[in-house]
């Protein structure tokens, strides 16, 4: 059985971790975080205030294709915060076979840049955004997905992105039941 996959994309700040935790929440899917698949020297480039170049995120994306093709591989449904800034980089990630359903949120900068001055516990400076956004890519014609205004709390992001996806949850046994694959 090939189970869904989601992946929540956007900039820095704009909710990627809360959202996905919510899916996780309310499907019982797997839940995976880019960041944490980054190698050291890339959370060090970035920690100082460098954005990666494709270069950097090469050997990251490929590995996050493995993960979301291990899991729909062995039947475990899940959702992984991933920036995915790019067209290109989401080929990569759909290159591993998985069916993805990809969840972009969207926000005003100001907004994202006051909720990013607001942490205090992330390695990524607010000096990045607008690196971020210059190389944003949004979802084209032919990639199955939805935009989202960040601006509900997470939870009704995710039930909005769940709905949105085709993707059900029996209350009874949390996890995807139907979907895009
Ligand atoms: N829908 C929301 N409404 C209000 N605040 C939010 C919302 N989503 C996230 N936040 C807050 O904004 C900040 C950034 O959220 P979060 O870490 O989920 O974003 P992210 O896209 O995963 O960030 P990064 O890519 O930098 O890791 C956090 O402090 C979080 O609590
Ligand atoms: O592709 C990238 O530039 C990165 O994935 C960044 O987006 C950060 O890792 C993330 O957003 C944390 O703030």
């Amino acid at each position: 059985m090939t189970a869904p996959q989601i992946v929540v994309m956007g900039v820095a700040g704009c909710g990627k971790t809360s959202v996905a935790h919510a899916i996780s929440q309310i499907t019982g899917a797997r839940l995976g975080e880019a960041d944490e698949l980054h190698p050291p020297s890339n959370i060090d480039k970035m920690s100082r205030g460098i954005p990666l170049t494709d270069d950097d995120r090469g050997p990251w994306l490929e590995d996050i294709a493995r993960w979301l093709a291990d899991g729909a591989e062995a039947g475990i449904p899940g959702v992984i915060a991933c920036s995915a800034l790019k067209r290109r980089y989401r080929d990569v990630l759909r290159s591993g076979g998985a069916p993805i359903f990809f969840v972009h949120l969207r926000a005003d900068r100001n907004l994202i840049a006051g909720r990013m001055n607001a942490r205090t516990d992330h390695f990524m400076p607010t000096s990045l955004l607008d690196s971020q956004f210059s190389i944003l890519e949004r979802l084209r014609p032919g990639e199955i997905g939805i935009e989202l205004e960040a601006v509900q709390t997470p939870a009704d992001l995710a039930r909005a992105a769940l709905d949105a996806s085709g993707l059900h949850t029996d209350q009874d046994r949390p996890t995807f039941i139907g979907g895009p694959a």
